[in-house]
Parts: structure tokens; sequence; C-alpha cells
């Protein structure tokens, strides 16, 4: 393959995904190829004749043998984007999904109101790579952040995330066990915890079973366990007037607000996705409503 053109390097990779079953072969030959050469979204059209030089080429053979055996793109390439963000990825992090940016859009306005009103401080429990945190404190200047991992490796990844960003001085990054580290009260507690039922978690597809991390996915045996961690201790590190919001899996809208209620908070908002699943919920303590 030494001395191929762009245009035949694209071909050649998206007929090696294709044969390793790859379902997206072309979308994924053209992300391996534009990620690791870092090359324009026109480049494939205006340089395709361009020839590669051999280290190129090594760059682009090793890539295509790690995703032939389902390792994802962007795992890949160290890094994805999400909001306005380029978030670093390491093995004990998530890598953030696109259905994740529903919640931080549904929390900009909120939050909004929240800083014209005298300030906004927002814990992220179960942060990983920052990913909610960061793009709020991106997209809400005058907020401030605290993003809580159990993964001491993820942390240092959301502190790394912080400092690429532009945003590492309103961000801090707290080891706990859900709230056991945490101290202070906050005005939007977010998370978008584990959530998969344990029985579930073998039966994901391999890009996500093999290479995201099993502390990230797994919720329990019925797939709630961070949530009733979570409610039973917002109370206690929630100020006056303040949320606490949600991603959850498509199926567990009515019992994740059961086990709200039951804390004493009251739904205040429910978002889907794009494929029309219950994706986001929003909460206020009953008593505020
Ligand atoms: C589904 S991932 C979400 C990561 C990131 N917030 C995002 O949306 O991309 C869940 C996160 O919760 C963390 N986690 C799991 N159990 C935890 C616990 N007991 N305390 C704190 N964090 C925990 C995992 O390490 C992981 O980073």
């Amino acid at each position: 393959m030494s001395g191929a053109t762009l245009a035949e390097a694209l071909a050649a990779a998206r007929r090696r995904l294709s044969e390793a079953g790859i379902a997206d072969a072309a979308q994924d030959a053209r992300l391996l190829i534009a990620g690791l050469l870092k090359l324009s979204s026109t480049a494939f059209v205006i340089d395709g004749a361009r020839p590669l030089d051999p280290s190129q080429q090594a760059l682009i053979d090793g890539a295509l043998a790690r995703r032939a055996v389902r390792e994802p793109v962007h795992r890949i390439l160290g890094r994805r984007a999400f909001s306005r963000l380029d978030l670093v990825l390491s093995p004990e992090t998530l890598q953030p999904r696109p259905d994740t940016e529903i919640l931080v859009d549904t929390l900009v306005p909120y939050a909004q109101k929240m800083v014209a009103g005298g300030g906004c401080r927002i814990l992220d429990l179960g942060t990983g790579t920052g990913a909610i945190c960061l793009a709020l404190l991106d997209l809400v200047p005058g907020a401030t952040g605290v993003g809580a991992d159990y993964s001491a490796g993820a942390l240092e990844t959301a502190r790394r995330n912080a400092d690429i960003n532009g945003v590492a001085d309103r961000f801090e990054a707290v080891e706990s066990d859900w709230f056991a580290a945490v101290t202070g009260a906050f005005d939007i507690i977010v998370s978008n915890p584990p959530y998969i039922v344990r029985s579930v978690v073998g039966t994901l597809d391999e890009d996500v079973r093999l290479y995201d991390p099993i502390l990230a996915l797994d919720g329990g045996e019925d797939g709630l366990d961070a949530y009733r961690a979570i409610a039973a201790g917002a109370d206690d590190h929630l100020r006056e007037n303040g949320l606490v919001a949600y991603e959850i899996g498509y199926d567990q809208k009515e019992t994740v607000t059961a086990i709200m209620r039951e804390n004493g908070f009251a739904r205040i908002e429910a978002v889907q996705d794009l494929g029309g699943n219950d994706r986001v919920l929003v909460f206020s303590r009953e008593t505020s409503v």
C-alpha cells in the first residue's frame, strides 16, 4: 500500500473495515483517516490525489487493525467532540454520547437564570471525562462546578479536559463514592450515572462492552442503584431552589421519578432524545414546586 494516494487509502480502508464486518465502514474509515491526519472535511474531495508518506500509511494501518477488532473510532483517536468541547478519553472514562448533550442543553437556561440571580454552583456526579460539567461551564460563563467520580483515572482525564477547554479555573475534581467526599451545597446536581441492568451489560455491543469501563455501565440488579444513592443524598447538598437532573435509560422515567418522589422531589421537566426515548429528567424539592 506504500505510495497510495489519500483517495486510494480511503477506499482501501473502507474495504478493510467492511470485510471485518463493521457496519458503518465508510463513515468510520473517513473519520479515522481525517482524525489521524488532521484533515478538514473537504480534504478527501480537494486533496484526494495527494500521496501519503509511509508514516501516515502506518498510522492508518494501525488504526484499521484496532477498529477491525471493534475498538470504537473515538477511542482509537483518543478524543471526542462533545457540545463545543474537545475531550480527551482514557480507559477509565466512558466516551461521552451525543444523547448526553440533551442533558446539558436542558440545563443551560436554568443555569443562566441562576447566574443572573447571583450564582450557579454545579455538582456533576460520575463526571467521567468531565463532559457534562465542563460543557455547562463552557456555555454558562458565570457558573462554577465540581466533578466527582469514584475513578481516580477518570478524574485525571477530567482535569486535563478542563485545562484543554479553558475552564480549569472554575472546575474542581473530587474523588468520591457519590456524595461521600463532597462538601458544600449546590444549585444544580446533575448525573449521567451507570444505569444498565447488570444482566444486560454482557449483551451490549462489543464496541461498548469491551471498551467502556464497567464502572460506567453497571447500574446494579435493576439498573437503579445510582439513582437511589443520589436521591438519598441530594437534599443535604442542594441549595434552596436547587435542581437535580439526570440522564436515564429509555424505560426508567417512571421508576426514577418514583425514587425521587420517595425522597421529597417532584419532576418538573422530562425531555426525549431524537429517537423519541425518554432521556432527561429534572427535579426540584416537592416543597418548592
Ligand atoms: C455513564 S458514566 C458517565 C460519564 C460522564 N458523566 C458522561 O456523561 O459521559 C458514569 C460515571 O459514574 C462513575 N461512577 C460509577 N460509580 C460511581 C460511584 N459510586 N461514585 C461516583 N462515581 C461513580 C463512573 O466512573 C463513570 O465515570
